[in-house]
Order: structure tokens, then C-alpha cells, then sequence
């Protein structure tokens, strides 16, 4: 079992005076969902995980060790991020863009093995773009490029995936398939945690929820006990109306 945790984690939000304390523990087999309006913060907890922005105070271990005293190698077999945003200014096939997954496991200058090639095709097989490896990502579309991006995740390895909107220009059928592909993954032992817009998507797929407010307040926990109406339309300021499918609980905006 591997763990994530932060300890006393304020992220670092300029302007923001103040900041709820974060004490969450990221778990094998665990997904979590992260909750929030434009501009709470989840992004930016999300880069603080991954050890690239440094929180305002409070610390983050993996495993017990802080995670800032390990080295940047180790950390990203362990970590990884898909990002919100992409330059994908570099030109760059499909399949080289995954490849790029394994550089936390490959000595300098050491090429890639007839191994990585093989993980590498495995995940783009599993996230439906082994078809385009050829082609430049600069010439995919946004849902092709969503689905390159967590396809060199998955050929990265890591035990704990950070997903930033994961879902992001995705269509339904690929959403479903990303959030069973995330859902696999945690069965076989890894922690997912992810920001997510979608909070239908969060209540049907995540077992944990963490919710941020604008102004600095946090709450996690089991997601049943999360995903309570009220919370979710103070979190949004926006009334919801509630229906039950499939035991799930399903979040719809109130018109007018
Ligand atoms: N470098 C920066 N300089 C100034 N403000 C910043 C900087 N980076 C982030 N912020 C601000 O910090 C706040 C949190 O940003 P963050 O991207 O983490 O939010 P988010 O919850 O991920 O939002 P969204 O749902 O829109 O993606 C925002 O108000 C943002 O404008």
C-alpha cells in the first residue's frame, strides 16, 4: 500500500489571505474527485501534489518520506500529472509522446527498449489512439490530444495519477471509457485524483471527494457523505435538484 499525504498543506493562491489546511491521505485502490468552482485552487493543489509549486506552508510525504527530499526522477515514477493545459509546441508523433512516459525509468541518454514501445502501445491501444501514432499531435483534435496525453500517463506508470479535468473535450463515450480505464487502474492498486467539472461524473465513478471553496475552505471524505445537496450548491452557489439512478445520486441545475 502507497500513500500520498499531505500534512497542514496550504496551497499558495495569490491574493488569497487565508487557506484551509489540508491534511488528506491519497491511497491505493482509492479515486478521488476534486470539487470546485473557476478559481478555488484545484489546479494549483494539483501542481503542489506534483511537487512543481510550492504550497504556503505544510508539507507532502509519499510513502512517510517528504516528498521534496526525494529526487525528481523518483518522485515521477511514482507521481504523474496530466495537465490541464498543453503547448504541445514540440513536433512530436503520437507514439513519441507516450514514449516520453518512460523517461522516468530510462537512464540518461538510454533509449527506449522493444518493452517501452510495447507499454507505450498498450496505453494508446487502451485509450483508442494507437491508430493515429503516426500522426503529430499537433494535428489531433482536442479529444484525440486529451486521450494522447493520459495514454503517456498510463505509459509513465506511476503509482498515484493526478488528472486535471481529465474528461476535458472528451465525448461521452470517451468519458466513460477514461473514467472505467481510471476505475481498472484503482482496482489494480493505483490512487487516482482528479479535478472534475462534471459532478455526475465524480458521483457515478469516485469513492472519495474533496471539496473546494473560492475563498480558501476545504472538506474530503467518502463521497457519499460529500455529495449532499446542500454542500454542492453552496460549493457552486447554484441550486440543483437531485433524482437517484442506479443508487447514484444525480445532480441536475435548477431552471430559473
Ligand atoms: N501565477 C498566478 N498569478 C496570479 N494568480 C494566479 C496564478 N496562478 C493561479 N492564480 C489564481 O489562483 C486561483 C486558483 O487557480 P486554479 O487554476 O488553481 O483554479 P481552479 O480551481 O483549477 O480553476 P478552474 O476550475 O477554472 O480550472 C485563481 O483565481 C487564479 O487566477
Amino acid at each position: 500500500m502507497q500513500t500520498l499525504k499531505t500534512r497542514e498543506l496550504v496551497i499558495d493562491i495569490p491574493g488569497r489571505a487565508s487557506g484551509y489546511p489540508l491534511n488528506l491521505a491519497i491511497e491505493s485502490g482509492q479515486i478521488w474527485g476534486v470539487l470546485g468552482p473557476n478559481g478555488a485552487g484545484k489546479t494549483t493543489l494539483l501542481h503542489s501534489l506534483a511537487g512543481l509549486r510550492p504550497p504556503r506552508s505544510g508539507s507532502l510525504c509519499l510513502n512517510d518520506k517528504p516528498a521534496n527530499e526525494l529526487k525528481r526522477r523518483v518522485l515521477s515514477q511514482q507521481l504523474g500529472l496530466v495537465f490541464q493545459d498543453r503547448q504541445d509546441g514540440f513536433p512530436a508523433t503520437v507514439l513519441e509522446t507516450a514514449l516520453i512516459g518512460r523517461h522516468p525509468w530510462l537512464s540518461p541518454w538510454q533509449m527506449e527498449g522493444a518493452d517501452d514501445l510495447a507499454m507505450a502501445e498498450r496505453a494508446l491501444e487502451a485509450l483508442d489512439v494507437l491508430h493515429l501514432k503516426d500522426r503529430l499531435v499537433s494535428t489531433l483534435s482536442g479529444g484525440e490530444r486529451q486521450r494522447v496525453a493520459i495514454a503517456t500517463l498510463m505509459t509513465q506508470s506511476p503509482h498515484t495519477w493526478l488528472l486535471d479535468e481529465p474528461t476535458n473535450h472528451l465525448d461521452l463515450h470517451h468519458q466513460v471509457a477514461v473514467m472505467k480505464l481510471l476505475t481498472g487502474r484503482a482496482k489494480a492498486g493505483n490512487a487516482i485524483f482528479m479535478c472534475l467539472h462534471d459532478l455526475n461524473l465524480a458521483a457515478r465513478w469516485c469513492d472519495h471527494i474533496l471539496l473546494m471553496y473560492p475563498n480558501g475552505e476545504a472538506c474530503w471524505g467518502l463521497a457519499e457523505r460529500m455529495l449532499v445537496p446542500s454542500a454542492l450548491e453552496r460549493l457552486y452557489n447554484q441550486e440543483l435538484q437531485t433524482v437517484e439512478v442506479d443508487g447514484t445520486p444525480f445532480f441536475v441545475p435548477k431552471r430559473g
